[in-house]
């Protein structure tokens, strides 16, 4: 279903991608928690056959199950169990990425993050167990066109499994049961596209309610979101998996990547939303980049990310600002290729983050979610939560800006020359302070402090040289 059993006050999830689940356990408590992110997208749980090329781990490796146990380079059940509570107890929720459409792909010798083999060959899954007849006879995916291709066939020569039997939904129901049990608020459905809107509905019914001990309303059920890759043009639509639950929403990825890269006006957001060929807000889990397509291996062309970091702020900064949808943000490692798997030791285990005395992160991982520029607009999406976008203002062509109530005003510039303009700010009069350039710290501004007149209109600043493109005001940064 599509609401997402988040705590009072949250709104935000945050993907972090390829995590180890000691280290999300502490990050719950040290950064998540206390600024206000409100879920967390963990990596795949299940066990996923090892994958070696170029003597490498793949990222994508964890992308081609064995089994359903809980043990993978992240860590195993018991550590993910202790994850799961420590993460709620402090108001954030867990949603997992679970792959359901397909197991491994085919392998010499397939063994498991866990130890467990396969014969992939023949489709024999003996930890699960799985064999031959619970898998859709061997095709390939090659016409996206052809809806029951794009179901019944192998994705990139992934062993497809049939979720039409009675045998399959019950090991797959079960496996989301001992989930829920550990306290899982939701899952992100890898593939969606790849399996049929039925068989997907028939599995989510038989899930069980979220379970109550961990802070959930009663008779909760799990929040849903599905991996729908839709730029329309194919056989099948993101439309047929609403009632299942949400959709990420590719669309948004791609389009406002395309705007703030300046190939298109920042003007035309003034209607941002349906108005754009995307799903309704209400449908919807948005985006700027994903695991997928930051490599520009999945759709959408050339996407938006932390290597475009001032575009990429305001981007993360208008998604967070904006009224449209739920939003995710991504928390990447740094990657040179697209193949390349996330940092590790010696011995192929994944490496922690380390954190520096600005809260940003090392040992190779970028952690956008810890910049200051995006965890204060996380926390400027909570402050102005079900207030209205008003006084859209625009300069014909790279400079926007807009209220939310009268709880929050951003204002954008992405054109060559500075925004110098008196603006209404729908605040109450005071001194504030732009949460992008700086935080407000014992009672001062350690970035720009802006001077709100009692008719709410105030001077706003953007030289076109400064580091960041966007300038951010809440009745929480109000000095
Ligand atoms: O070149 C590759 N893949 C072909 C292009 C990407 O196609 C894939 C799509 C995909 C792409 C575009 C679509 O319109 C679409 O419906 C599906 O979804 C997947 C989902 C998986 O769970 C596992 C996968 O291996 C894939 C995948 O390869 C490399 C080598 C194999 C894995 N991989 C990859 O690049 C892996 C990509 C990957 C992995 C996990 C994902 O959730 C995902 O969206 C993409
Ligand atoms: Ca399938």
């Amino acid at each position: 279903q599509r609401e997402p059993n988040m705590a009072p006050g949250r709104n935000a999830i945050v993907h972090l991608f390829e995590w180890k689940w000691n280290d999300i356990a502490a990050e719950c408590e040290n950064f998540l928690g206390p600024m206000g992110y409100g879920a967390v997208q963990v990596s795949p749980v299940q066990e996923n056959v090892i994958v070696r090329q170029n003597n490498e781990r793949p990222w994508w490796e964890r992308y081609q199950p064995i089994s359903y146990r809980l043990v993978t380079r992240s860590g195993n059940e018991e550590e993910f169990r202790r994850m799961v509570k420590r993460c709620s107890k402090v108001g954030v929720r867990v949603y997992v990425d679970i792959i359901l459409n397909h197991m491994t792909g085919e392998q010499q010798t397939a063994i498991g993050t866990g130890g467990s083999t396969a014969h992939t060959s023949s489709k024999d899954y003996p930890a699960v167990p799985y064999s031959s007849n619970n898998f859709h006879p061997t095709c390939s995916i090659n016409n996206y066109q052809n809806a029951n291709e794009v179901r019944n066939c192998e994705l990139v020569g992934l062993k497809d499994l049939d979720q039409s039997q009675e045998v399959v939904r019950e090991k797959q129901v079960e496996f989301l049961n001992r989930l829920v049990s550990m306290g899982v608020a939701g899952f992100r459905v890898d593939a969606a596209k790849h399996m049929w809107p039925e068989d997907l509905r028939a599995i989510f019914q038989r899930v069980k309610n979220l379970d109550e001990s961990f802070g959930f309303a009663s008779n909760a059920r799990p929040f849903v979101y599905q991996e729908v890759i839709d730029l329309g043009g194919e056989g099948v639509s993101y439309k047929e998996y609403l009632d299942i639950g949400r959709v990420l929403d590719f669309r948004h990825s791609a389009e406002i990547g395309r705007l703030f890269k300046g190939e298109n006006q920042l003007r035309w957001l003034v209607n941002w939303g349906p108005a754009w060929n995307m799903a309704n807000g209400d449908d919807a889990v948005v985006f700027v980049d994903n695991h997928d397509n930051q490599r520009g291996s999945g759709a959408g062309g050339d996407i938006l990310t932390y290597k475009n970091a001032k575009h990429y702020k305001m981007a993360v900064g208008f998604m967070l600002a904006h009224p449209h949808a739920l939003k995710r943000v991504m928390s990447s490692f740094a990657f040179d290729y697209s193949d390349q798997g996330p940092p590790t030791t010696y011995n192929e285990e994944l490496r922690s983050p380390t954190f520096n005395a600005d809260d940003s992160c090392g040992s190779g991982w970028v952690c956008e979610h810890r910049w200051r520029q995006i965890y204060n607009m996380v926390r400027f999406s909570n402050v102005v939560t079900l207030t209205p976008l008003t006084n859209w203002w625009d300069n014909g062509s790279n400079q926007i800006a807009f209220c939310r109530g009268n709880k929050g005003f951003v204002a954008f510039n992405n054109d060559g020359y500075d925004l110098d303009q008196w603006l209404q700010t729908c605040l109450p009069a005071g001194v504030y302070c732009d949460v992008i350039s700086g935080n407000l710290k014992d009672g001062r501004c350690l970035g720009k402090s802006v001077q709100v007149y009692e008719d709410g209109r105030a001077r706003i600043i953007l030289k076109m040289n400064e580091e960041d493109g966007l300038l951010a005001l809440h009745e929480g940064s109000r000095v």
